[in-house]
C-alpha cells in the first residue's frame, strides 16, 4: 500500500476541434466529480481556452500534450510553458513516443522540456517505453532506464516528486495489444527502482508511474490493482465521455 494518489489522464492527441471539445467538457464536467483520484484531460492547444472556462468549476485538471523549452522568442509555431500555465494547465506530457519517433525529440530535448515545465510550476508527465523491436531484443529495461535517467537529469529531489512517469510500450499504443498487467507492473517496478538508484527511496515511493497503451474501461481495474501502477495515460478511450468516465472511476 502506498499513499500515492492515482492519476488518470486522457491524451487526445490530434483529435477534436475546439467546438467538439466544448461538448466533451460540458458533458464531462456534469458527469465526473472526483476526489480520491486525479483526472486530467490533455486536449490539443486549440482547445485549452475552452477547457479553462468550462472545467474551471470541476475537479478535472488540465494538461497539454507538448511544450517548447524556451521562455519566449523567435520559435515560429511553438508554445511556451508560461502560455500553458496562463491557461490553467497543470500537467504537460513530455517525450511521448509519437513525438520522439515523428518529431525528432531526443532525450536531451525531452530533458530540457521537463526542466522548463518544472520551472514554470507545472508537472511533467514524462513518457518512456520500448518499441517492439527493442522488446524482442530484450532491451525494455535498458531503454526505460536511459529514457528515465536522461529525461530527469538535473532535477532536485523535491522537483522529482512533482514528476509523473508514463510507461507506454510503443507496441501497445493504439494497437489494442495492451501489455499484461504483470508485465506492466514489472517494468514500472523496475522504473521505480531506477528512480531509487539515482534519487532516493523516498522519491521512488512518492513518484507516480502510469501505464499507457490500449487502456480501456475493460482493463483499467486490472492495472490499477497492481502494486506499482499509479494510473493510466489513455489515448483512444479518453475521447468519449462515457469511456473516459468509466476509466477514471475504475
Ligand atoms: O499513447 C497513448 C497515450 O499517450 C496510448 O494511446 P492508446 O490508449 O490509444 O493506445
Amino acid at each position: 500500500m502506498t499513499n500515492r494518489i492515482p492519476i488518470l489522464a486522457g491524451n487526445w492527441k490530434m483529435n477534436k476541434t475546439a467546438s467538439e471539445s466544448e461538448k466533451f467538457f460540458e458533458e464531462v464536467a456534469e458527469k465526473l466529480d472526483v476526489d480520491e483520484v486525479e483526472a486530467v484531460v490533455c486536449p490539443p492547444f486549440t482547445s485549452l481556452q475552452a477547457a479553462k472556462s468550462l472545467l474551471s468549476n470541476s475537479s478535472i485538471k488540465l494538461g497539454a500534450q507538448n511544450v517548447h523549452f524556451e521562455e519566449k522568442g523567435a520559435y515560429t509555431g511553438e508554445i511556451s510553458p508560461d502560455m500553458l500555465k496562463d491557461l490553467g494547465v497543470e500537467y504537460v506530457i513530455v517525450g511521448h513516443s509519437e513525438r520522439r519517433a515523428m518529431f525528432g525529440e531526443s532525450d536531451e530535448i525531452v530533458n530540457k522540456k521537463v526542466l522548463a515545465v518544472i520551472n514554470s510550476k507545472m508537472k511533467p508527465i514524462l513518457c518512456v517505453g520500448e518499441t517492439l523491436e527493442e522488446k524482442e531484443d530484450n532491451k525494455t529495461e535498458e531503454v526505460c532506464k536511459t529514457q528515465v535517467e536522461e529525461g530527469l537529469k538535473g532535477l532536485t529531489k523535491a522537483q522529482l516528486e512533482n514528476v509523473v512517469i508514463a510507461y507506454e510500450p510503443v507496441w501497445a499504443i493504439g494497437t489494442g495489444k495492451s501489455a499484461t498487467k504483470e508485465d506492466a507492473n514489472e517494468t514500472i517496478a523496475f522504473i521505480r527502482n531506477t528512480v531509487k538508484e539515482f534519487a532516493s527511496n523516498d522519491v521512488a515511493q512518492q513518484i507516480r508511474i502510469q501505464y499507457g497503451g490500449s487502456v480501456k474501461p475493460e482493463n483499467i481495474s486490472d492495472y490499477m490493482a497492481m502494486s506499482d501502477i499509479d494510473g493510466a495515460l489513455v489515448g483512444g478511450a479518453s475521447l468519449k465521455v462515457p469511456s473516459f468516465v468509466d476509466i477514471v472511476k475504475f
